[in-house]
């Protein structure tokens, strides 16, 4: 196969002569009339090249140029180091060549489109697409239309487009209507838009794999269709963490060549019903309590949520709760080992084995594990019983803007276990300390009153048993900042391993602030409610009591996981010499 799709020939770029060489897997280009020293190859794998051109053709801004029937343009991914964030930014790169015949450039042209076909064999070539208008700060439209439609066009991708008029109009779509001939979804918007996304896959799937979503110990069976991003929202999370830049040109070439991402899902149960799914986080007490704050506030924007996290922050509230968890295997990796899950991670490679083997009874669709009321697996949970001020379940590593490290850094984004971190009580300033870790790349973990476990499964319940329902988000609101709510007093606590850390913190962080700690406490409120809510991916859910499942590899995004950044050093600078190790970086 490859050596039917070798070609070698002198090709001009401008009125320099090269000689290029197109292998299965490469196409290279080498200048030909310098010396042996000085001569560069630039490489392009064939799994990067975004399209083929008759012609001398540029797009992005789109120009007619003057060209000639021995002319074909290669379009190509670039990358170059974004200065605000650890991942690469994807750009499209051109080059024009001419041939001595227009015999010598057909060949060309058909050489090449067919190496694209054998060696990318995910390529989308139909996508549906839906744009949420009203995300982030309004602009998903314009995004898609300027930046990413004529991308796919290049790329002969044809795509139905949905600009949604209702929220959950996209899920509903694909739990009910006919996704025939198409490859993939794609969600032009925010975290919001891809949950919409993920829940109509998830469900159709299990629909049509007459499996029922509501069990816990069910294995639910994977998303066949791709699911690709572009990031028009407010914090973009999952994108940010899957493919390491907010770039909405960057998400469109993932799309593009058919990048394919597994991740893992945490499926939220309460009594026998599902509840919802999620990604990234699932979080009681501080994050709960900024998302009900922040839906007060959707005018503001994205700004909303620094605005509402200061508010949350200054009311000081911390939370009883019984949470009950059920570790990950402790030698497949720990979340305190301080790696990263990059593009090609050896962790999730290594559970793909473990989570879906070859084996003959890999069928079963029944997980003892899981099973609420089977005592072989009780032995394995641990439970842990006080007062948080927050307890957040994410299955990877979270990163987002406000966070470049994230919630969890060490979290992998498809080994099938979620991250439990815990934070007790403790002094307003030392919870300040937390959470400011989270914006540099200070060990947020290594604080005496948080504690990080790598988990399977997890289960939360309030002390006293008692279940608050809540039936929407203007009543939730009513009921976090409104008298309806019983109050307890916020010094008492429980656990002697929690009072131990905490008073330690207290003592050395009001030695260090003894100026500020004063003012500080006179903002904070005396009282808290007694419940949080559970932010779920950016939404609250309508219960207390939980039970959360890490389901692996459950759905599968057009992306590669974060690119490590370092292997780009002075790439921005483009010498000459670099350009071409940009290119053929991989
Ligand atoms: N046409 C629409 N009108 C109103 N709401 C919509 C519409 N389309 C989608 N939605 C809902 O809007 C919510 C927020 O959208 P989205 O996630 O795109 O933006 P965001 O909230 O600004 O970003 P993020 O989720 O990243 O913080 C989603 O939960 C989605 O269900
Ligand atoms: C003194 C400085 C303090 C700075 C505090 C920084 C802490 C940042 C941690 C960021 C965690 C993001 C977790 C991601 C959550 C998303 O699934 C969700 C949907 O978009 N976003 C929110 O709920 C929005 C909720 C955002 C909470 C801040
Ligand atoms: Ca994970």
């Amino acid at each position: 196969m490859e050596t039917d799709l070798r070609l070698e020939s002198s090709l001009w770029i401008g009125n320099k002569r090269y000689r290029a060489v197109l292998t299965g897997w490469h196409l290279k280009w080498t200048e030909a009339d310098k010396k042996n020293g000085d001569k560069k190859t630039v490489s392009v794998p064939v799994a990067e090249v975004v399209g083929v051109e008759n012609g001398r053709v540029e797009i992005l801004p789109q120009k007619s140029v003057e060209d000639t029937d021995k002319d074909f343009t290669v379009f190509y991914i670039k990358r170059s180091r974004s200065r605000s964030t650890y991942g690469l930014l994807w750009s499209l790169g051109r080059t024009q060549f001419s041939c001595p015949s227009r015999v010598l450039r057909d060949q060309w042209t058909n050489h090449l489109r067919t190496a694209l076909k054998t060696h990318s064999p995910l390529r989308p070539h139909r996508l549906l697409v839906f744009i949420n208008p009203f995300g982030g700060k309004k602009k998903g439209r314009e995004i898609y239309h300027s930046l990413v439609a004529p991308l796919f066009e290049l790329a002969g991708i044809s795509s139905h487009v949905i600009v949604t008029e209702r929220a959950n109009q996209a899920r509903d779509h694909l739990l009910k209507k006919d996704l025939t001939g198409f490859d993939g979804v794609v969600c032009v918007g925010g975290d919001g838009m891809f949950s919409e996304v993920l829940h109509g896959l998830i469900g159709r799937t299990q629909q049509e794999a007459g499996l029922c979503e509501t069990d816990p110990a069910v294995t639910l069976q994977p998303c066949p269709l791709h699911i690709g991003i572009i990031p028009a929202g407010s914090t973009d999370c999952v994108c940010y963490a899957t493919v390491g830049v907010i770039d909405p040109v960057s998400s469109a070439l993932h799309i593009i060549i058919g990048d394919s991402q597994p991740l893992d899902v945490c499926s939220v149960h309460h009594a026998s019903t599902l509840v919802r799914y999620s990604v990234s986080l699932v979080g009681y007490g501080f994050y709960g309590d900024v998302l009900a704050e922040s839906e007060k506030h959707r005018w503001m924007g994205p700004l909303r949520y620094d605005y509402s996290g200061t508010v949350v922050y200054l009311s000081n509230r911390s939370y009883a709760g019984i949470v009950q968890y059920l570790p990950a295997d402790p030698l497949l990796s720990s979340p305190k080992d301080k790696t990263r899950c990059l593009s090609g991670c050896n962790v999730c490679s290594r559970s793909t084995e473990r989570l879906f083997p070859h084996t003959s009874d890999s069928g079963s669709l029944y997980s003892s594990h899981f099973s609420q009321y089977s005592s072989d697996s009780e032995g394995e949970w641990v439970s842990v019983e006080g007062r948080f001020r927050c307890v957040s379940i994410t299955c990877m590593s979270s990163s987002c803007a406000r966070s470049p490290l994230g919630l969890s850094p060490s979290a992998h984004l498809a080994d099938g276990t979620g991250d439990l971190i815990l934070v007790w009580d403790t002094h307003p300033l030392s919870f300040l300390k937390f959470l400011y870790r989270h914006t540099s790349t200070q060990d947020q973990f290594d604080l005496p009153f948080v504690e990080v476990h790598r988990v399977k499964a997890v289960r939360f319940s309030l002390p006293d048993g008692r279940e608050e329902v809540h039936e929407g988000i203007g009543e939730l609101n009513r009921a976090i900042g409104g008298e309806e709510r019983e109050y307890v007093d916020t010094v008492s606590r429980n656990g002697s391993q929690q009072q131990l850390a905490q008073s330690v913190v207290e003592r050395e962080t009001m030695n260090e602030h003894k100026t500020v700690a004063p003012i500080l406490c006179g903002l904070c409120c005396k009282k808290t409610p007694a419940v949080s809510v559970w932010n779920c991916d950016g939404e609250i859910l309508p219960f207390t009591e939980i039970f959360c499942r890490i389901h692996g590899q459950l759905v599968r995004l057009y992306a590669r996981g974060i690119e490590d950044g370092a292997a780009m050093q002075n790439c921005s600078q483009e010498s000459d010499k670099n350009k071409s190790r940009c290119i053929t970086y991989k």
